[in-house]
């Protein structure tokens, strides 16, 4: 449903984003997850037809985004970081003026406005005039206008940036909700908000897209979906060295806040997550090598890996790989 290949943009100087391709199948939810300034807004907005790319090509339901712009926006939703809405407009004024402008029938545009105020529970707010609204409210105006249409595609930057964490479920709810019979894109900086929501994901970092996958596939093949967290006795920092080119260890990283959340027991202990590569149960060798390094281990516990530990494997510069450091350099030189 949308193919993106090759798609690059270069802001004078700036590179936002190198090289980026990835596909959505019908009725998926993929979640574009990135830093901030990793270029997900910029990729949103070429993927919406707003910002033309330097290089690289975008299809919406068979549809170029550059050739066949009009019957792109007619086939996609798109909620931009800032909804735009019109402050002195009724909800259900401004909904009906989105399916002029969307191209829908006259005949149709009442049944689309009222199906698009029962899916975004708008009808208490039907009457309102948009400038009175809570934020969370005028999110849902938001989604409602990019859903009017009924657009096979849809594309929401950030969509619940700013919302209480009552308005976070429900805005989640509503996207769930669309899935299957819509195609969508969710562009986000919020981990928990891609394991919730949707089926795939795509990482990006400084422009580039490091990995697409399912969650449960990235937690299981990037980190092998387990480790240990472990509470010694001695420096962690010297600790971490020791543990880090073990066989079998793909990230050591120090949790300041101790064990289970609790603050350390004492100034001598230390705490430390370990995290093992795909199929190796490195728990042995741990042991043994804290042992060997004269460290005391007061407590040892398997945990299983988030998409956290993956976000962070995949986005923590130190963890590049040397190639792409290399590659970057390059196309610093070139331009
Ligand atoms: N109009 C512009 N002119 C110059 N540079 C820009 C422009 N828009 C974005 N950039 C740069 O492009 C890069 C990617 O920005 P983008 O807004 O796409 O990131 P983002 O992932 O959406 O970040 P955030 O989560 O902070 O919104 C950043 O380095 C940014 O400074």
């Amino acid at each position: 449903m949308i193919e993106v290949d090759g798609l690059s943009k270069i802001y004078g100087s700036t590179t936002a984003i190198s090289n980026v391709s990835f596909n959505v199948e019908q009725g998926e939810i993929l979640g574009f997850l990135g830093p901030n300034g990793a270029g997900k807004t910029t990729t949103m907005r070429i993927l919406a037809g707003y910002l033309p790319a330097t290089s690289g090509t975008v299809r919406i339901a068979g549809y170029d985004v550059h050739e066949n712009s009009l019957l792109v926006r007619q086939r996609i939703g798109y909620l931009p970081e800032t909804p735009p809405l019109y402050p002195e407009m009724t909800v259900e004024g401004f909904l009906y003026f989105v399916t002029r402008i969307k191209g829908v029938p006259a005949g149709d545009r009442t049944t689309k406005v009222r199906a698009a105020i029962e899916r975004c529970n708008l009808e208490d707010k039907r009457n309102v005039i948009i400038r009175k609204l809570s934020k969370g409210y005028r999110q849902r105006v938001g989604i409602a206008q990019a859903i009017v249409h009924d657009p096979p595609a849809i594309i929401l930057d950030e969509p619940t940036v700013g919302l209480d964490p009552r308005q976070i479920i429900d805005v989640r709810n509503l996207i769930k909700s669309l899935a299957g019979t819509h195609t969508i894109i969710l562009s986000t900086h919020i981990l928990p908000e891609v394991s919730m929501t949707c089926n795939r994901v795509a990482i990006i970092n400084r422009g580039k897209v490091v990995a697409t996958n399912t969650p449960e596939n990235l937690m299981t093949q990037l980190t092998g979906g387990s480790g240990y967290e472990l509470e010694i006795a001695g420096e962690p920092a010297l600790a971490k060295q020791v543990l880090q080119n073990l066989a079998g260890v793909s990230l050591v990283e120090s949790m300041p806040s101790g064990m289970h959340g609790h603050t350390p027991i004492a100034d001598n202990r230390g705490y430390l997550r370990v995290i093992s590569q795909p199929g190796s149960e490195p728990g042995h060798e741990i042991v043994m090598a804290l042992v060997r390094a004269g460290f005391g281990l007061y407590e040892m516990r398997r945990v299983s890996a988030t998409l956290e530990d993956v976000f962070l494997q995949l986005t923590t510069e130190e963890r590049n790989l040397p190639s792409e450091v290399e590659d970057e350099a390059k196309e610093g030189e070139a331009a």
